[in-house]
């Protein structure tokens, strides 16, 4: 870097930055100047309008009024929320107007222009010129995917194309230039390393100074349906997922909302350690969920659904439990795409036979019976689709219940219920008559006989003993009527949220025997199977759910009582997209018809039997929405951890020579032996007060499951280490500091230093763990410890002996 650049470079940013302060201190009182004129507007709101009603003319001067009024209100409002993200952001600004730079001569153009680019967009005074970009607009992707030389970008007006003459990177800290450097191929290598060789925030952060070609190609997508993205662990997949909301929501800013786009999150301590980053770059946070939390909103009024730890703990403590190996049959098979198919198999083999209902009964008796609306809904035209034959019965039932009610009225429990009203209940059943009548207009005819007979009650003394007793007739009859409703009033509800359906019952009789399950699920069963459908009805006679079983109950639920969607969502977002089942996709895809998806995963982080493959012919993901709406991008390079970290951990993954480490260099992973467990567990007190000291914030000591992180947090608390968390799975924020955390609640998270728990064979043996080994080891950023006691486990017997070190 030469000295006149770098002047010109101060000169720039001196003249920015005061820009910057100006526009800031113009929009200051204008600001402070809305908002109180807009919280005055609405403190004295109805000071302002004049409401009379006591004529038409009024009343519609007063309606005029309260709109004009709202009016204003809601203009100021607009104005100040305006004026108030534009102050926001010049404020983001100030700390660091901007991060990169490229000057580009378009062809045909004789000038080069100067674009400089940062968190917003920032105007000259004139407005004409654009003194900062905004990283999202189509100019800046020239930034992350060009290097100099020939370029384009894409406009909404088609493509442009010219030549790169400059990549500037700069480090910038209000008005002071602290750095810059004229980047070639990649986005500074020097900047990244830096960023990278940060310390491990509680908050994920953002990347848009050093965002890559590759990530850059997942957020700026915008023509796929699905976009599916399988990237290594550490490569940058949760952090691209952010930007691309933050790109979404500038580039479709007249139309779309961050309530239209939804994330679903591995658990929720991970939604708090994305919540910054949207803020950080001036967006709204978008909304955040967990696919359980979706399953207790639909089913956890009438289930018990167990959650996905659960269901892990199960599978990797209970090996020797009775039936353990027809549970992991089972979860593996009722996740699998065969059996989405067997569900839909099923509900059209239900089209024509086997539906099975509940019949409606009043005090013991049945007033419909199951068989009953089982014929009923055998008699519609099976051409028409199961759901809407569900709708049929529905109107069906609640007009039989009309009928049956008005039979009831004059049966004997009725009248032995009018003996028992007391004086107050003949009242306050009259009110409540009087209030139903005039609501509702079906009853409009009783409200008329109502008047006549209250008229008659004011005139009592006056109406002769004919009229007595023919009100005394009318004041029973209704008095019935209103005792029969009340006791149907709970029937008609069930029949309107279709609870005559017996779903239950549905989804036991899918795991029928043998011959019947052949039938009606057009497919031979599983193996383990008697065990696997005993296991099941024992669950749903509890009125529980294993985990595995709660999306395809759900999905049999939508085939048969009909979509329930939410049209509004425009994008969902799916991380660690390859621990969701083709039902679970399935699912979401019915849920959001109007939704893109962008799916994030790592087929080499699958720690859940259910997993799905997220790239390849044979993924489930690529049909959803078929190929042709369909992208895949890999990411191949990681960023989280040091090279060291990197070349020792992919080495314990098959095709994991794939994995391309990313450039920064710290220790090699160090394996600690010990020779007994309280050796093992003062070792690691050592370690954890020697890495403290070093000065690393956040350290993990990964378990692999909860037992065995209470044993540690006691074990390590007793030795006297200070300021250990244990984290489970109803932790929900997530912190930086000392922590003892199962694997699975570690998925998506990041710390300075990982400490593995107990890396010996007999905690890590099975094939089956080896990635949750794997996810375990991939969470450190700069240092990697693992201990053992005895056997090593298997997955590190093949390691080159180079990459490690042994202590
Ligand atoms: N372009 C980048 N510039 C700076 N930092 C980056 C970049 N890409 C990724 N990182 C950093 O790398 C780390 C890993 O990123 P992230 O958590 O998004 O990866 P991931 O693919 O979701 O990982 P995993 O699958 O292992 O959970 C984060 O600290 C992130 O800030």
């Amino acid at each position: 870097m030469n000295k006149k650049d770098w002047e010109q470079e101060q000169l720039r940013l001196q003249i920015v930055s005061e820009k910057l302060q100006e526009k800031l201190t113009e929009l200051e009182p204008e600001v402070l100047q809305l908002y109180g004129q807009a919280s005055e507007l609405r403190k004295h709101f109805w000071e302002e309008v004049t409401v009379n009603t006591s004529t038409d003319e009024d009343f519609e001067e007063s309606f005029y009024s309260i709109k004009q009024q709202a009016a204003l209100l809601s203009e100021r409002e607009r104005i100040h929320q305006k004026r108030l993200q534009q102050w926001k952001s010049l404020n983001r600004l100030q700390k660091s107007p901007y991060f990169g730079r490229i000057d580009f001569k378009e062809y045909d153009l004789n000038n080069t222009e100067q674009v400089y680019i940062g968190l917003s967009s920032f105007l000259a005074s004139d407005g004409m010129e654009f003194l900062v970009y905004d990283w999202r607009s189509p100019i800046a992707s020239l930034y992350y995917d060009h290097s100099p030389g020939p370029a384009s970008y894409i406009t909404p007006g088609g493509q442009i194309s010219g030549s790169m003459e400059l990549k500037r990177q700069y480090q910038i800290r209000g008005n002071q230039l602290i750095n810059f450097f004229d980047a070639s191929i990649t986005i500074g290598d020097t900047l990244l390393q830096q960023a990278l060789g940060q310390g491990a925030d509680a908050q994920m952060k953002s990347i848009v100074a050093t965002i890559q070609k590759e990530q850059n190609a997942i957020i700026r997508n915008d023509s796929s349906r699905m976009l599916i993205v399988q990237g290594a662990a550490g490569s940058g997949k949760t952090t691209a997922a952010l930007q691309r909301v933050a790109y979404l929501l500038y580039k479709h800013r007249e139309r779309l909302k961050a309530d239209q786009i939804v994330l679903f999150s591995p658990n929720p301590m991970f939604n708090s350690y994305v919540s910054t980053v949207l803020p950080e770059l001036g967006e709204e946070n978008m909304q955040q969920t967990t696919f359980q939390e979706y399953l207790a909103f639909w089913l956890g009024s009438t289930m018990k659904v167990e959650d996905p730890f659960d269901q892990m703990e199960y599978v990797l403590t209970e090996q020797n439990a009775e039936g353990y190996e027809a549970r992991v049959e089972g979860i593996r098979y009722k996740a699998s795409e065969d059996f989405l198919q067997v569900l839909r198999n099923y509900a059209e083999w239900l089209s024509k036979e086997g539906m099975l209902f509940k019949g409606i009964r009043l005090q013991d008796r049945d007033l419909i019976t199951a068989e009953q609306m089982k014929e009923q809904f055998y008699s519609y035209d099976p051409s028409i689709r199961l759901a809407n034959r569900v709708e049929k019965l529905q109107e069906w039932l609640l007009n039989e219940l009309k009928i049956i009610a008005r039979k009831e009225k004059k049966m004997d429990w009725v009248s032995e219920e009018l003996d028992y009203l007391d004086n107050e209940q003949y009242v306050e059943a009259y009110n409540k008559l009087l209030k139903t009548v005039q609501r509702d207009e079906e009853l409009f005819e009783a409200a008329e006989r109502y008047a006549a007979v209250h008229d008659r009650i004011h005139n009592f003394e006056n109406i002769g003993e004919d009229n007595v007793f023919d009100f005394a007739d009318q004041q029973v009859d209704l008095l019935r009527q209103m005792i029969v409703k009340e006791h149907f009033k709970p029937l008609r509800r069930k029949v309107k949220r279709l609870k005559f359906i017996d779903m239950n019952g549905l989804y036991s009789q899918l795991f029928g025997e043998e011959s019947e399950y052949r039938e009606m699920a057009g497919a031979e069963v599983p193996s383990c199977w008697s065990d696997m459908r005993e296991q099941t009805k024992d669950k749903l006679g509890k009125r529980e759910l294993f985990y595995e079983d709660a999306t395809p109950y759900l999905f049999l639920k939508e085939l048969i009582e009909g979509s329930r969607t939410n049209t509004i969502v425009r994008h969902i977002f799916v991380d660690e997209g390859q621990d969701y089942s083709p039902f679970q996709y399935a699912f979401l895809k019915r849920l959001f018809p109007n939704a893109r998806m962008t799916v994030l995963g790592d087929f080499g982080q699958a720690i859940f039997t259910q997993s799905t493959l997220l790239q390849g012919g044979d993924s489930p993901l690529n049909k959803l929405y078929g190929e042709a709406e369909t992208t895949l991008i890999p990411l191949l390079r990681s960023y989280r951890s040091t090279q060291e970290n990197v070349e020792f951990t992919r080495s314990m993954l098959p095709g994991g020579e794939e994995i391309i480490p990313f450039n920064r260099s710290g220790s090699k992973p160090l394996i600690q032996l010990s020779d007994s467990q309280e050796e093992r567990l003062k070792q690691m007190a050592k370690d954890l007060a020697a890495l403290k000291a070093e000065g690393f914030g956040s350290i993990a000591i990964i378990t692999k499951t909860a037992e065995e992180s209470r044993e540690a947090y006691e074990a390590l608390t007793s030795l006297g280490c200070e300021g250990v968390r244990l984290i489970t799975k109803e932790t929900l924020t997530f912190e930086t500091g000392i922590m003892v955390i199962p694997a699975y609640l570690a998925k998506g998270v990041e710390f300075d230093a990982v400490l593995i728990y107990d890396a010996s064979s007999h905690t890590y043996n099975r094939e089956s763990e080896r990635k949750l080994f794997y996810t375990a080891c991939t969470r450190a950023m700069h240092r990697l410890h693992l201990y053992i006691t005895g056997e090593w486990t298997p997955y590190l017997h093949s390691i080159d002996k180079q990459l490690y070190e042994a202590r």
